[in-house]
Parts: C-alpha cells; sequence; structure tokens
C-alpha cells in the first residue's frame, strides 16, 4: 500500500523562533509515530524561506522540507528570488508552485506558473503543484478546469523533455481559510479525476494528488480511498493535531485492507 503523503504550509503565520519550536516537536511525534517509522506516512514541511535550512535540520529523517515558492530562472540579477537551484542545494525536495494566495495577491499568472514549475523540475525538486477553482461548482466541471491547470503548468516542462514526481495539491479557492473542508464528495469526484489524468501521463508517473483548504484531523478517513493524502494549513499549527492525522493513517489504511481497497 503506497504511504500517505502529508504536507504542511506554514505559509507566513509562525516566527522563526516558533517555526523552531514546532518543527521539533513534530520531528518528536514523528519519530515517535509507527504511521513515519513502518512507512505508511511521509511527511513534508514548508516553512518560510529563513526557516528552511533549520528545518532541514530538525526533521531530517522524518520529513522532507520545502520552499514555498522558487525563482524562474536560476541564477542572476533576480533581486529578493530564491532559485530552484538553491532550493534543491540546501537540501529541499519540494517546493511550492502556484499557491492561490501568489496568484490572487501577488499577481502570479499562467505564464509564471508554468515557468516556475519547469524550474522546480528542472532542479530535482518535486513541484507541490496547486490547483483549484474560484467558486464552489459541479465537480465534474471542476475536475475539468484542474486538469486544465494541471497541464497548463506542466506544458513548458513536457516542451522541454522534462518528467518527474508531482504533487498536485487540489485546493479549492473558496475552501482555504474557510471553517471547514469541501465536502468529502466534492473531494473525492475531483481527486479521482486528477489521479486518472496524472496515472495517463507516464512522463509524470508516481504523481500524487492530495488535498488542501481547512483540511484537519478527521478528514482523511472520510476522503482516503481517492486522494493520496492532504496539505494542512491552520490546523497543523498544534503538533498534537498532526500526531492526530498521523493516527488516521493507521487506521484509515487498517481499514481499507479489511475492505481490500486502495
Ligand atoms: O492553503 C492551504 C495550504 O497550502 C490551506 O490552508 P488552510 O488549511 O489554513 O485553509
Amino acid at each position: 500500500m503506497a504511504p500517505y503523503l502529508v504536507g504542511v504550509s506554514l505559509k507566513m503565520y509562525f516566527s522563526h523562533a516558533r517555526t523552531l519550536a514546532w518543527c521539533s516537536a513534530v520531528a518528536e511525534v514523528a519519530r515517535a509515530h509507527p504511521a513515519v517509522r513502518d512507512g505508511a506516512a511521509e511527511l513534508f514541511v514548508i516553512p518560510s524561506y529563513l526557516s528552511v535550512t533549520a528545518a532541514v535540520d530538525l526533521l531530517r529523517g522524518v520529513a522532507a522540507v520545502g520552499a514555498q515558492d522558487l525563482a524562474m530562472e536560476d541564477e542572476g540579477a533576480f533581486t529578493g528570488e530564491v532559485s530552484g537551484a538553491e532550493i534543491a542545494e540546501v537540501g529541499c525536495r519540494v517546493v511550492e508552485v502556484g499557491h492561490a494566495e501568489r496568484r490572487r495577491l501577488f499577481g502570479e499568472t499562467d505564464a509564471v506558473v508554468r515557468a516556475k514549475t519547469d524550474a522546480a523540475l528542472r532542479n530535482g525538486l518535486a513541484p507541490v503543484l496547486c490547483v483549484g477553482e474560484a467558486e464552489r461548482g459541479d465537480p465534474e466541471s471542476v475536475a475539468q478546469e484542474c486538469v486544465r491547470q494541471v497541464d497548463d503548468a506542466l506544458s513548458s516542462a513536457r516542451a522541454a523533455g522534462r518528467n518527474g514526481h508531482v504533487i498536485v495539491a487540489y485546493e479549492p479557492l473558496w475552501a482555504i481559510g474557510a471553517d471547514s473542508p469541501a465536502e468529502p464528495d466534492y473531494i473525492r469526484s475531483v481527486c479521482a479525476h486528477l489521479r486518472r489524468h496524472l496515472d495517463s501521463s507516464p512522463d509524470f508517473a508516481g504523481s500524487r494528488v492530495i488535498y488542501g483548504g481547512s483540511a484537519r484531523p478527521g478528514l482523511l478517513g472520510e476522503i482516503a480511498d481517492d486522494v493520496d493524502g492532504l496539505f494542512l494549513g491552520r490546523f497543523a499549527h498544534r503538533a498534537e493535531s498532526l500526531e492526530e492525522v498521523l493516527d488516521e493513517v493507521l487506521s484509515t489504511r487498517a481499514a481499507l485492507q479489511a475492505a481490500g481497497g486502495r
């Protein structure tokens, strides 16, 4: 059975000191947890840039670390930018691309997302490619729109003949920062469609689909058949919540195994 991927973005919520304390607490939880020890769960953590190298050290052996953004270029006169090359150099394995907040607040266009996805893959990083619809719709058309976003984001990398592992984070924009996630059936339907689509792309074999948008303890068991994991935000700010999610990975796998699924 493939491991569930449990990712956390800390966005810009924490100070450096709080990030270090959180990473230490998460490392302790993860080291002791059978879901991580036995490979049932795979963790990744995405702090802000300045905390990335400390997080790599604190989480070594228990969680991959990533950055929340990367430059389109690999080096040069680009003040304020951080290259995928440097992100990989300091030990990151993943990088977020095209998060809804970057699109909405910082003007990231589809062209930028294409270039950053290519930059991630060019540097051996797995892009955590964020896709999602602006408004709640019918799951079939939402899925088609998400597939369009994925294919658009991957198009430059494809044209350059790249392949690799992509983590598609399905995040309905209306569920980000909300009180509750999208309904389980809605999530399942969109994610199942996205998974079928990725499975038909041999150049990105092994790619996974995770759900984010007010994801929290209690959700995984409701959607587990059709997703490869969760992308958590606010509801992972307590290390205990992450522990609950890891508990659910074990109970969910046991239930699926008993039912002969996944
Ligand atoms: O955007 C998200 C993760 O990247 C989701 O954030 P929240 O879970 O805080 O809504």
